[in-house]
């Protein structure tokens, strides 16, 4: 017997991912657009926090229903969901718990992880609308990580600086000297040479999108930069994926209705969000201005991507090609 096809997966004939991950890019590249518009029209000025502000708090959502990705997938009763909500949240306070005892190290970690978290994300997106396999991709995810995140905080180090000296009680919030450099001249370069071995591949949407991310990250205020980022493209595209998961959502998508599978994601999202925003509210009152709101959002942020980066890494795992065949032994064919 043919297995069902898998929800989650993308094709060239349209099936779930089509509608969504077109979205998505327009979303994205859309967003980016319009800030890196601003800057060169009137500029962002000193309201270049707005953007940092508004995608951190846009982004939140993206990973609230990571406890329901492995239930759609593995189709779990309430009772596993359950355990496993129970482990993603213990997972979350340990990570929170280890980022208040060493804030320094761990803020560090945090960055390398979250590049690393962006960048197979974009390499996972790019394969499943191109209806490719996801395939592990660690030197263009580097790259992408490094221009999503890394530039933005090399070339925003000065603002940057005391909200991680807020973070991390006692150091200044500036990098070592050299580094931020150092950083730029590997990144860039690598990033110019990775559009070029897109064109190459005639993979022209991606190309596109070395391109974007680089005006994006080079032209905008840097912290701006990273919240369209963050907020309107990642998020954005994660979420994508994750409609494409739900299996109540294959007969919207697959005719190309978004309207309802969002409806669906946002009742799921609601009540994990506003727990999240409940707590950050109560941990900002203690701190004024929206420094102290990003630096209160951090170690939050990180608490809840350590287990979030671990569903998608699961996610991301290598796969089978989206339209799947299967060999009458079980093993999949390409
Ligand atoms: C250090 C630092 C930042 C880093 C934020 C990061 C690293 C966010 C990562 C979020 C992730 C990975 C979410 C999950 O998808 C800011 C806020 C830009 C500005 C100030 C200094
Ligand atoms: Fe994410």
């Amino acid at each position: 017997m043919r297995p069902l096809p898998d929800p989650g997966t993308a094709d060239r004939t349209g099936t779930p991912f089509a509608a969504p991950a077109r979205a998505a890019t327009t979303v994205s590249l859309v967003a980016a657009a319009a800030v890196v518009l601003v800057e060169v029209t009137a500029g962002w000025g000193d309201r270049a926090w707005l953007p940092l502000v508004g995608g951190l708090l846009l982004g939140l959502p993206h990973g609230a229903v990571d406890h329901l990705v492995p239930a759609y997938r593995l189709r779990w009763g309430p009772a596993r969901l359950a355990a496993f909500a129970l482990g993603y949240a213990a997972v979350a306070t340990v990570t929170w718990v280890l980022f208040t005892a060493a804030p320094g190290p761990a803020l560090a970690v945090f960055v390398l992880l979250s590049a690393w978290h962006f960048g197979t994300g974009e390499t996972a997106f790019a394969d499943l609308r191109a209806g490719r396999p996801v395939r592990r991709a660690a030197l263009p995810a580097a790259v992408l990580g490094g221009l999503a995140l890394l530039v933005p905080l090399v070339r925003g180090a000065e603002e940057a600086a005391p909200v991680v000296a807020a973070v991390v009680p006692g150091s200044d919030g500036t990098l070592p000297p050299g580094v931020g450099t150092v950083l730029l001249a590997v990144v860039l370069p690598a990033a110019a040479a990775l559009a070029l071995a897109l064109l190459l591949e005639t993979r022209w949407t991606e190309a596109a999108e070395v391109g974007a991310l680089a005006v994006l990250v080079l032209v905008a205020p840097p912290l701006a930069a990273f919240g369209v980022y963050f907020g309107c493209w990642h998020a954005v595209r994660h979420t994508a994926r994750v409609l494409a998961e739900d299996p109540a959502n294959v007969a919207d998508l697959a005719a190309g209705r978004l309207g309802p599978p969002l409806r669906r994601f946002a009742v799921a999202a609601a009540l994990p969000t506003v727990a999240v925003l409940a707590v950050l509210a109560l941990l900002w009152s203690a701190a004024g201005g929206w420094r102290g709101l990003v630096a209160t959002d951090l170690p939050l942020l990180a608490a809840l991507t350590v287990p979030h980066a671990l569903v998608v890494a699961w996610l991301d795992r290598p796969g089978p090609a989206p339209a799947r065949v299967r060999a009458p032994s079980g093993r999949v064919a390409r």
